[in-house]
Protein backbone atom coordinates (compact mmCIF):
# COMPACT_ATOMS: atom_id res chain seq x y z
CA UNK A 1 0.00 0.00 0.00
CA UNK A 2 0.84 3.47 -0.76
CA UNK A 3 1.84 5.59 2.15
CA UNK A 4 -0.97 8.80 1.82
CA UNK A 5 1.99 11.03 1.50
CA UNK A 6 4.00 9.69 -1.25
CA UNK A 7 3.24 11.66 -4.05
CA UNK A 8 2.83 9.38 -7.55
CA UNK A 9 5.36 11.63 -9.12
CA UNK A 10 8.82 11.75 -7.02
CA UNK A 11 11.03 15.01 -7.87
CA UNK A 12 13.53 13.92 -10.17
CA UNK A 13 16.97 13.71 -8.12
CA UNK A 14 19.83 15.86 -9.47
CA UNK A 15 22.84 13.70 -11.84
CA UNK A 16 25.38 15.22 -9.95
CA UNK A 17 26.20 18.04 -7.33
CA UNK A 18 29.44 19.37 -6.42
CA UNK A 19 29.49 20.75 -3.16
CA UNK A 20 31.97 23.39 -2.12
CA UNK A 21 34.55 21.76 -3.34
CA UNK A 22 38.11 23.02 -3.34
CA UNK A 23 41.53 21.59 -4.50
CA UNK A 24 45.17 22.75 -4.36
CA UNK A 25 47.41 20.58 -6.47
CA UNK A 26 51.15 19.58 -4.77
CA UNK A 27 52.39 22.57 -6.18
CA UNK A 28 50.37 24.60 -3.80
CA UNK A 29 48.55 26.24 -6.77
CA UNK A 30 44.92 26.36 -5.22
CA UNK A 31 42.94 26.00 -8.13
CA UNK A 32 39.00 25.19 -7.50
CA UNK A 33 37.93 27.58 -3.90
CA UNK A 34 34.60 26.61 -2.71
CA UNK A 35 32.84 25.86 -5.75
CA UNK A 36 29.09 24.27 -5.72
CA UNK A 37 27.36 22.92 -8.99
CA UNK A 38 24.25 20.93 -9.53
CA UNK A 39 23.35 19.41 -12.89
CA UNK A 40 20.57 17.91 -13.85
CA UNK A 41 19.50 14.75 -16.16
CA UNK A 42 19.45 16.38 -19.96
CA UNK A 43 20.96 19.36 -19.27
CA UNK A 44 23.71 21.01 -22.22
CA UNK A 45 26.28 23.30 -19.70
CA UNK A 46 28.61 25.36 -21.41
CA UNK A 47 31.32 25.98 -18.34
CA UNK A 48 33.45 29.36 -19.27
CA UNK A 49 36.03 31.40 -17.43
CA UNK A 50 39.58 32.92 -17.24
CA UNK A 51 41.81 30.85 -18.81
CA UNK A 52 43.49 28.96 -16.25
CA UNK A 53 39.98 29.47 -13.43
CA UNK A 54 39.74 25.60 -12.91
CA UNK A 55 37.24 24.45 -15.99
CA UNK A 56 39.40 21.82 -16.60
CA UNK A 57 40.05 20.67 -12.96
CA UNK A 58 36.69 21.13 -12.24
CA UNK A 59 35.70 18.62 -15.16
CA UNK A 60 38.28 16.06 -14.41
CA UNK A 61 36.90 15.88 -10.80
CA UNK A 62 33.78 15.13 -11.49
CA UNK A 63 35.14 12.21 -14.24
CA UNK A 64 37.06 10.87 -11.51
CA UNK A 65 40.45 12.07 -12.79
CA UNK A 66 41.83 13.75 -9.95
CA UNK A 67 40.09 14.12 -6.18
CA UNK A 68 38.85 16.93 -4.03
CA UNK A 69 40.67 18.35 -1.72
CA UNK A 70 37.58 19.41 0.26
CA UNK A 71 34.30 18.70 0.02
CA UNK A 72 32.28 16.55 -2.19
CA UNK A 73 31.07 15.32 -5.42
CA UNK A 74 27.46 12.91 -5.19
CA UNK A 75 25.46 11.28 -7.48
CA UNK A 76 22.42 11.25 -6.81
CA UNK A 77 20.68 9.22 -9.23
CA UNK A 78 23.47 6.45 -9.87
CA UNK A 79 24.68 3.31 -8.97
CA UNK A 80 28.22 4.36 -7.70
CA UNK A 81 31.30 1.51 -7.93
CA UNK A 82 33.84 1.27 -5.01
CA UNK A 83 35.99 4.34 -6.37
CA UNK A 84 32.62 6.62 -5.78
CA UNK A 85 31.95 7.10 -9.44
CA UNK A 86 29.11 5.82 -11.32
CA UNK A 87 30.27 3.33 -13.50
CA UNK A 88 29.98 3.74 -17.02
CA UNK A 89 27.79 6.90 -16.52
CA UNK A 90 30.69 8.95 -17.41
CA UNK A 91 32.71 9.38 -20.60
CA UNK A 92 35.13 12.09 -21.11
CA UNK A 93 35.86 13.97 -24.34
CA UNK A 94 39.51 15.96 -24.77
CA UNK A 95 40.48 18.81 -27.09
CA UNK A 96 42.90 16.44 -28.42
CA UNK A 97 41.10 13.19 -30.45
CA UNK A 98 44.14 10.71 -28.82
CA UNK A 99 43.28 8.06 -30.92
CA UNK A 100 45.65 4.72 -31.35
CA UNK A 101 47.21 5.06 -34.68
CA UNK A 102 47.83 1.04 -35.15
CA UNK A 103 44.10 0.58 -34.66
CA UNK A 104 40.90 1.24 -37.41
CA UNK A 105 37.94 3.60 -36.22
CA UNK A 106 36.19 0.45 -35.28
CA UNK A 107 39.16 -0.96 -33.09
CA UNK A 108 39.67 2.81 -31.31
CA UNK A 109 36.04 3.14 -30.63
CA UNK A 110 35.70 -0.61 -29.43
CA UNK A 111 38.45 0.14 -26.77
CA UNK A 112 36.51 1.66 -23.75
CA UNK A 113 34.71 -1.56 -24.23
CA UNK A 114 37.56 -3.94 -24.47
CA UNK A 115 38.80 -2.35 -21.22
CA UNK A 116 35.40 -4.25 -19.80
CA UNK A 117 36.54 -7.39 -21.66
CA UNK A 118 33.65 -7.46 -24.56
CA UNK A 119 35.03 -9.12 -27.53
CA UNK A 120 34.60 -7.36 -30.73
CA UNK A 121 32.26 -9.71 -32.15
CA UNK A 122 30.14 -8.57 -28.88
CA UNK A 123 30.74 -5.19 -29.27
CA UNK A 124 30.11 -5.03 -32.85
CA UNK A 125 26.26 -3.93 -32.90
CA UNK A 126 27.26 -1.03 -30.31
CA UNK A 127 30.24 0.11 -32.14
CA UNK A 128 28.16 0.41 -35.09
CA UNK A 129 25.52 2.61 -34.12
CA UNK A 130 28.33 5.09 -31.90
CA UNK A 131 29.83 5.45 -35.33
CA UNK A 132 26.24 5.94 -37.06
CA UNK A 133 25.56 8.32 -34.42
CA UNK A 134 28.46 10.67 -35.38
CA UNK A 135 27.69 10.04 -39.41
CA UNK A 136 31.12 7.72 -39.86
CA UNK A 137 29.68 4.39 -40.24
CA UNK A 138 31.45 3.70 -43.40
CA UNK A 139 34.90 4.89 -41.85
CA UNK A 140 34.83 1.67 -40.21
CA UNK A 141 37.71 -0.12 -41.43
CA UNK A 142 39.85 3.54 -42.09
CA UNK A 143 42.84 4.35 -40.00
CA UNK A 144 43.16 8.00 -38.08
CA UNK A 145 46.10 8.42 -40.45
CA UNK A 146 43.37 8.94 -43.66
CA UNK A 147 40.56 11.08 -41.91
CA UNK A 148 40.73 14.68 -41.85
CA UNK A 149 40.66 16.68 -37.91
CA UNK A 150 36.86 16.61 -37.65
CA UNK A 151 36.35 13.32 -38.78
CA UNK A 152 39.17 12.20 -36.32
CA UNK A 153 37.05 14.34 -33.33
CA UNK A 154 33.95 12.31 -34.54
CA UNK A 155 35.42 9.16 -33.63
CA UNK A 156 36.43 10.09 -30.15
CA UNK A 157 33.22 11.17 -29.83
CA UNK A 158 31.97 7.28 -30.93
CA UNK A 159 34.51 5.98 -29.06
CA UNK A 160 32.88 8.70 -25.90
CA UNK A 161 29.22 7.14 -26.87
CA UNK A 162 29.90 3.53 -27.35
CA UNK A 163 29.21 2.90 -23.58
CA UNK A 164 25.42 4.53 -23.73
CA UNK A 165 26.79 6.79 -20.79
CA UNK A 166 24.64 9.61 -19.05
CA UNK A 167 27.06 11.77 -18.66
CA UNK A 168 29.75 13.45 -21.77
CA UNK A 169 31.93 15.61 -20.05
CA UNK A 170 33.84 17.66 -23.44
CA UNK A 171 36.96 19.51 -22.71
CA UNK A 172 37.54 22.18 -25.20
CA UNK A 173 36.81 19.34 -27.87
CA UNK A 174 36.94 21.49 -31.20
CA UNK A 175 38.96 24.14 -30.15
CA UNK A 176 41.53 22.72 -32.86
CA UNK A 177 39.40 22.93 -35.60
CA UNK A 178 38.44 25.44 -38.37
CA UNK A 179 35.52 27.15 -37.96
CA UNK A 180 32.97 25.58 -40.79
CA UNK A 181 34.36 22.30 -38.87
CA UNK A 182 33.52 23.47 -35.97
CA UNK A 183 30.08 24.81 -36.87
CA UNK A 184 29.66 21.39 -38.49
CA UNK A 185 30.21 19.27 -35.22
CA UNK A 186 28.50 21.66 -33.16
CA UNK A 187 25.67 21.15 -35.00
CA UNK A 188 26.01 17.18 -34.33
CA UNK A 189 26.74 17.47 -30.96
CA UNK A 190 23.20 19.33 -30.99
CA UNK A 191 21.25 16.59 -32.52
CA UNK A 192 23.21 14.08 -30.58
CA UNK A 193 22.19 15.79 -27.59
CA UNK A 194 18.30 16.35 -28.82
CA UNK A 195 18.47 12.31 -30.09
CA UNK A 196 20.03 11.01 -26.81
CA UNK A 197 18.96 12.99 -24.11
CA UNK A 198 22.60 12.66 -22.48
CA UNK A 199 23.45 15.28 -20.42
CA UNK A 200 26.31 17.20 -20.99
CA UNK A 201 28.95 19.80 -19.78
CA UNK A 202 30.67 21.58 -22.35
CA UNK A 203 34.27 23.23 -21.50
CA UNK A 204 34.30 26.15 -24.25
CA UNK A 205 36.65 29.84 -24.33
CA UNK A 206 34.15 30.37 -27.48
CA UNK A 207 31.31 32.74 -26.44
CA UNK A 208 29.63 32.12 -29.71
CA UNK A 209 29.75 28.12 -29.14
CA UNK A 210 28.28 28.73 -25.54
CA UNK A 211 25.55 30.58 -26.45
CA UNK A 212 24.72 28.41 -30.06
CA UNK A 213 24.91 25.22 -27.87
CA UNK A 214 23.57 25.29 -24.29
CA UNK A 215 20.41 25.72 -22.39
CA UNK A 216 22.46 26.76 -19.39
CA UNK A 217 25.20 28.65 -18.77
CA UNK A 218 28.33 28.62 -16.08
CA UNK A 219 30.98 31.30 -15.78
CA UNK A 220 33.67 30.43 -13.49
CA UNK A 221 35.45 33.67 -11.89
CA UNK A 222 39.70 33.34 -11.81
CA UNK A 223 41.36 31.17 -9.88
CA UNK A 224 40.74 30.36 -7.54
CA UNK A 225 37.96 29.12 -9.95
CA UNK A 226 33.84 29.16 -8.20
CA UNK A 227 30.79 29.58 -9.61
CA UNK A 228 30.53 33.39 -10.87
CA UNK A 229 27.69 33.28 -12.97
CA UNK A 230 24.88 30.36 -14.05
CA UNK A 231 21.38 31.59 -16.01
CA UNK A 232 19.71 29.55 -18.46
CA UNK A 233 19.55 30.42 -21.97
CA UNK A 234 16.30 29.22 -23.54
CA UNK A 235 15.42 30.19 -27.23
CA UNK A 236 12.22 29.69 -28.79
CA UNK A 237 14.22 29.65 -32.08
CA UNK A 238 15.39 26.06 -33.19
CA UNK A 239 19.27 26.13 -33.48
CA UNK A 240 20.25 26.06 -36.49
CA UNK A 241 21.38 28.34 -39.56
CA UNK A 242 17.71 30.54 -38.58
CA UNK A 243 19.13 30.90 -34.88
CA UNK A 244 22.73 31.33 -35.79
CA UNK A 245 21.57 34.74 -37.35
CA UNK A 246 19.36 35.60 -35.69
CA UNK A 247 19.06 38.82 -32.65
CA UNK A 248 17.88 36.25 -30.38
CA UNK A 249 21.75 34.81 -30.97
CA UNK A 250 22.91 38.17 -31.38
CA UNK A 251 21.85 38.84 -27.41
CA UNK A 252 22.81 35.48 -26.02
CA UNK A 253 26.53 36.17 -27.22
CA UNK A 254 26.27 39.83 -26.22
CA UNK A 255 24.99 38.45 -22.52
CA UNK A 256 27.41 35.53 -21.71
CA UNK A 257 30.50 38.03 -23.33
CA UNK A 258 29.43 40.86 -20.42
CA UNK A 259 28.93 38.10 -18.23
CA UNK A 260 32.46 36.83 -18.79
CA UNK A 261 34.34 40.13 -19.09
CA UNK A 262 32.80 41.03 -15.61
CA UNK A 263 34.20 37.36 -14.25
CA UNK A 264 37.59 38.60 -15.20
CA UNK A 265 37.27 41.56 -13.51
CA UNK A 266 35.97 44.03 -16.40
CA UNK A 267 39.76 43.67 -18.29
CA UNK A 268 40.10 41.90 -21.59
CA UNK A 269 42.30 38.66 -21.72
CA UNK A 270 45.77 38.98 -23.79
N1 LIG B 1 48.30 18.85 -12.47
C1 LIG B 1 48.46 20.11 -12.06
N2 LIG B 1 49.42 20.43 -11.16
C2 LIG B 1 49.56 21.71 -10.73
N3 LIG B 1 48.80 22.73 -11.16
C3 LIG B 1 47.84 22.46 -12.05
C4 LIG B 1 47.63 21.14 -12.55
N4 LIG B 1 46.59 21.19 -13.44
C5 LIG B 1 46.20 22.47 -13.49
N5 LIG B 1 46.95 23.23 -12.66
C6 LIG B 1 46.78 24.66 -12.41
O1 LIG B 1 45.47 24.87 -11.93
C7 LIG B 1 44.90 26.05 -12.49
C8 LIG B 1 43.64 25.68 -13.24
O2 LIG B 1 44.00 24.94 -14.40
P1 LIG B 1 42.91 24.42 -15.43
O3 LIG B 1 43.63 23.73 -16.53
O4 LIG B 1 41.86 23.67 -14.72
O5 LIG B 1 42.28 25.81 -15.94
P2 LIG B 1 41.37 26.07 -17.23
O6 LIG B 1 40.34 27.06 -16.80
O7 LIG B 1 40.88 24.81 -17.80
O8 LIG B 1 42.44 26.75 -18.18
P3 LIG B 1 42.39 27.02 -19.76
O9 LIG B 1 41.15 27.78 -20.03
O10 LIG B 1 43.60 27.85 -20.02
O11 LIG B 1 42.42 25.70 -20.44
C9 LIG B 1 45.99 26.66 -13.37
O12 LIG B 1 46.67 27.63 -12.62
C10 LIG B 1 46.92 25.48 -13.68
O13 LIG B 1 48.23 25.93 -13.88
Amino acid sequence: MTSPSASPHPAKRPLVVMKSVSKVFSSGTLALSDMSLTVESGEFISLLGPSGCGKSTALRIIAGLGDVSAGSIDWPSSRINSRGLPEGDISFVFQEPTLMPWQTVFGNVHLPLKLKGVSKAAARDDIMAALTTVGLKDFADAYPRELSGGMKMRVSIARALVTKPKLLLMDEPFAALDEITRQKLNDDVLKLWKDTGITVIFVTHSVFESAYLSNRIVVMKARPGRVHADFPLTTSLERGELYRSSEEYRQACEMVSKTLLDAMGGVEEH
